[in-house]
C-alpha cells in the first residue's frame, strides 16, 4: 500500500444540499421490490444459471412475493432468451417481467421480441452519465449522451406501447442514468427529462428512473443526498416512480438504500443475499427484515427462510455466509457465556407471546423466519453455564437450579476443551445423562452402569407420628450381587433417607438444596428432584432423579449422589 495514498485515489466530492429533508424521515412502508437475482446476479456468477435453474430461482422468487422480477438480458443469449419466453408464458398476471438492454438499437429490437405476448413487462434500458464512462467507455460528449437516451427510447416507445400488435401488454419503461452515484446531479435530471418528454408516462403508469450506484462512491449519506436532489428536481413528480439500485463496493449497500428510501425514493432493486457484481448489490433479505423488525411488513415472505438458502445455494453456486444477517447458519447462534446467559434470561422472562419481542441479542424471533430456538444456543469451550443448560431445558424440559447448572458447566467445559470442539446437543445431553447417572430416564433406555453402583428396588413410606416418617427402602447393585436394607427417620422423605443412609454408610451425608418440578403436562409427567448434598464436610454432589412420583423421584436424586460419590471414590464403606 502507498504511503500516501492521496495521490492515487481522489475524496469524493459530495453534493452540497444544506436543507436536506431526509434525516428527519422514518419509514412507514415497504417500497416496491425488484429482484435483479436472475440478471445482475447471475451475469456475476463464474457458472451462470442454466434454464432449469433460473426456473426454480424464478418461482422460488414469485412464492417470496416479488411483484418485478428482471429476468434476463435476453440479448445476450439464447438462453436469456428462452428463460424471458418461459416467464412470459408462466408468470402470474399481477408479476412484471422486466428485462435489460444497453442503449443498441438492434438489441432493443430483439429484447421487446422476447416479451411478445407478456401481461405485464417492463424494458429497462441503460446508459452511463458519469464523466468517467462517458470519457472511457463511450466516447461520448453530454449531448451525444442525452440524444442517445431519447432515441432509444423512442424507439422503445414506438416498439411498445404504441405498437397496436403489443396492445394486450401492460408496458413500463425503466431508465438506469448508469453510474448515478458518479455523475453530475443536474446533468442527470437533463437526461431523464429528456428521456421522460420521449416516454410520455403518466400518473397511474409511471417511468421507473432507477438510480444506480454501479459503484459505490462514497458514504449511505451521500447518495441520499443524490437522491433526494433527484427527486427534488425531476418535474412531475407523480409520474416518476425513483428506483435504487445499490451496489455494495464499500460495504454500506444496506446503508445506502435505507437512508436513499428516506430520501424519497419508491423502489430498490437487489438480489437475495447480496448476490451481484463484485462485492453484490444490495441484499434485499437484509432490507426487507430490517423493516420486519421496526414492525412493517416488507410484503416479502420469508417465513421459511431456509428453503429461500436451499434455491439460492443451487443456483448460484454461492454458499450464504454463515454470518450474512438474518439468513445466516451462526447468526441466531450464541456460543458465548454472557451472550447465552442473556439470551436464557430473555426467554424465561418472556411469559407471553403477546408482549413486544424483547430477547437480548435476538433482533428477531427465529420462529418468524422458520429457525427453532433449538439452534440458537451452541456450547464450546467459550460459553458458560447458560449455555448447557438450555440445552437440557430445551431437550430434557428439566430446569436445572442455579447450583447444578454451575456444577454441569464445568463437566461441559472439561469435555468441549478436551475434544477442541464445540460439543452437540446429543453430546451434551448425554453428558448430562451420564454424569448424574440417569439410568431410568427413558423406559426403553437400557444403559448399564460401570462399577458397583446401586439402585433403588423398592421402599415403604409410613407415618410414625405426625412429624416423623420411616423410610424402609431396599438397595441393590446392578450386578445383583449386593443386596442391602436402608432405614431411617426424619420429618420427610428426604430427611428419612438421608437418615437412613448415615447409618448405613460410614460417610456423613448432609442435604444444602434440594428442587423438584414436574416434566410434562399431560397425566404420564414425571417428576425431576434436584438434590445437592455435602459427603463428610467436604464433597458437594449434586444428584438428580426422575419419577412418575415425586418422592421415588427424590430417592433417586439421592441415589444419583451416592453412585456419584462412589465413582469418584469419595463415600467410605458401608458399616457393618
Ligand atoms: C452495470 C451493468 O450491469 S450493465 C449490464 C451488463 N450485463 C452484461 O453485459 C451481460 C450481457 N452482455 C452481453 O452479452 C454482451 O455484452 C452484449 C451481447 C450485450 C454485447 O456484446 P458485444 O457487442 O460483443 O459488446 P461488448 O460485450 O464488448 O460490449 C461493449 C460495447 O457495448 C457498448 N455499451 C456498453 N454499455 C452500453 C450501453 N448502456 N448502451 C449502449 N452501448 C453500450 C460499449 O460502448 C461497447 O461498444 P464498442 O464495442 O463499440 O466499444
Ligand atoms: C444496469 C444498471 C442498473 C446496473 O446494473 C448498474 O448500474 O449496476
Amino acid at each position: 500500500m502507498l504511503s500516501n495514498p492521496s495521490k492515487k485515489y481522489k475524496k469524493f466530492v459530495p453534493l452540497k444540499l444544506p436543507n436536506r429533508q431526509w434525516p428527519d424521515k422514518t419509514f412507514e412502508k415497504p417500497p416496491r421490490w425488484l429482484s435483479t437475482d436472475l440478471r445482475d446476479g447471475n451475469q456475476s456468477l463464474p457458472d451462470p444459471m442454466s434454464v432449469e435453474e433460473k426456473k426454480v430461482y424464478f418461482k422460488k422468487l414469485v412464492e417470496i412475493g416479488f411483484k418485478e422480477i428482471e429476468v434476463a438480458f435476453p440479448s445476450a443469449s439464447q438462453i436469456d432468451f428462452d428463460f424471458t419466453r418461459f416467464c412470459v408464458e408462466t408468470a402470474p398476471e399481477d408479476v412484471s417481467i422486466q428485462v435489460l438492454s444497453p442503449c443498441r438499437p438492434e438489441l432493443i429490437k430483439r429484447t421487446i421480441e422476447s416479451l411478445t405476448g407478456a401481461k405485464r413487462a417492463t424494458i429497462h434500458l441503460y446508459l452511463a452519465t458519469s464523466d468517467c464512462f462517458r470519457n472511457v467507455v463511450f466516447g461520448l460528449s453530454k449531448e451525444q449522451t442525452l440524444q442517445l437516451a431519447t432515441e432509444c427510447t423512442k424507439l422503445v416507445k414506438s416498439l411498445t406501447k404504441d405498437d397496436p400488435k403489443h396492445k394486450d401488454t401492460i408496458w413500463s419503461y425503466e431508465f438506469s442514468p448508469e453510474t448515478f452515484s458518479d455523475s453530475d446531479p443536474d446533468y442527470v435530471v437533463q437526461v431523464c427529462e429528456s428521456v421522460k418528454a420521449a416516454w410520455e408516462p403518466s400518473h397511474e403508469n409511471p417511468i421507473i428512473f432507477n438510480l444506480p450506484a454501479t459503484v459505490e462512491m462514497s458514504t449511505p449519506n451521500v447518495y441520499a443526498d443524490q437522491v433526494e436532489y433527484f427527486c427534488t428536481h425531476i418535474s412531475d413528480r407523480q409520474s416518476v416512480c425513483v428506483s435504487l439500485h445499490p451496489h455494495n463496493d464499500r460495504g454500506c449497500a444496506v446503508g445506502a438504500a435505507e437512508l436513499a428510501q428516506l430520501a424519497g425514493a419508491d423502489r430498490v432493486e437487489g438480489c437475495l443475499f447480496g448476490n451481484g457484481e463484485r462485492t453484490g448489490n444490495v441484499d434485499l433479505v437484509t432490507l426487507a427484515l430490517n423493516l420486519y423488525t421496526q414492525g412493517i411488513h416488507p410484503k416479502l415472505d420469508f417465513s421459511d427462510i431456509k428453503s429461500v438458502i436451499d434455491v439460492v445455494e443451487r443456483c448460484n453456486k454461492i454458499p450464504v455466509h454463515p454470518r450474512a444477517p438474518y439468513g445466516g447458519q451462526l447468526v441466531v447462534c450464541a456460543f458465548s457465556g454472557s451472550h447465552q446467559d442473556a439470551i436464557k434470561k430473555g426467554f424465561e422472562k418472556r411469559k407471553d407471546p403477546k408482549e413486544y419481542w424483547q430477547i437480548p441479542y435476538l433482533p428477531l424471533d427465529p420462529q418468524d423466519i422458520g429457525r427453532t430456538y433449538e439452534a440458537i444456543i451452541r456450547v464450546n469451550s467459550q460459553s458458560g453455564k447458560g449455555g448447557a443448560s438450555w440445552i437440557i431445558l430445551r431437550n430434557l424440559e428439566m430446569d436445572l437450579p442455579r447450583g447444578l447448572q454451575i456444577n454441569f458447566s464445568k463437566v461441559v467445559q472439561d469435555a468441549t476443551e478436551k475434544k477442541g470442539r464445540e460439543l452437540k446437543t446429543n453430546e451434551i445431553v448425554d453428558l448430562f445423562k451420564n454424569e448424574y447417572l440417569l439410568y431410568n430416564f427413558d423406559e426403553e433406555e437400557t444403559l448399564e452402569p460401570a462399577g458397583h453402583l446401586f439402585k433403588l428396588d423398592n421402599y415403604e413410606l409410613t407415618n410414625k407420628s405426625d412429624k416423623v416418617r420411616e423410610l424402609s427402602a431396599q438397595m441393590s447393585n446392578y450386578e445383583g450381587s449386593v443386596s442391602y436394607k436402608v432405614i431411617g427417620e426424619g420429618n420427610g422423605p428426604i430427611s428419612a433417607f438421608v437418615n437412613g443412609l448415615n447409618k448405613k454408610f460410614k460417610s456423613k451425608f448432609q442435604v444444602v438444596n434440594y428442587h423438584e418440578h414436574s416434566l410434562g403436562a399431560d397425566s404420564n409427567s414425571k417428576a425431576a428432584a434436584y438434590i445437592s448434598c455435602k459427603v463428610d464436610d467436604e464433597h458437594l454432589i449434586w444428584g438428580v432423579g426422575i419419577n412418575e412420583d415425586v418422592s421415588t423421584a427424590s430417592f433417586s436424586s439421592l441415589l444419583s449422589v451416592i453412585n456419584q460419590g462412589i465413582r469418584m471414590g469419595v463415600i467410605k464403606e458401608m458399616r457393618a
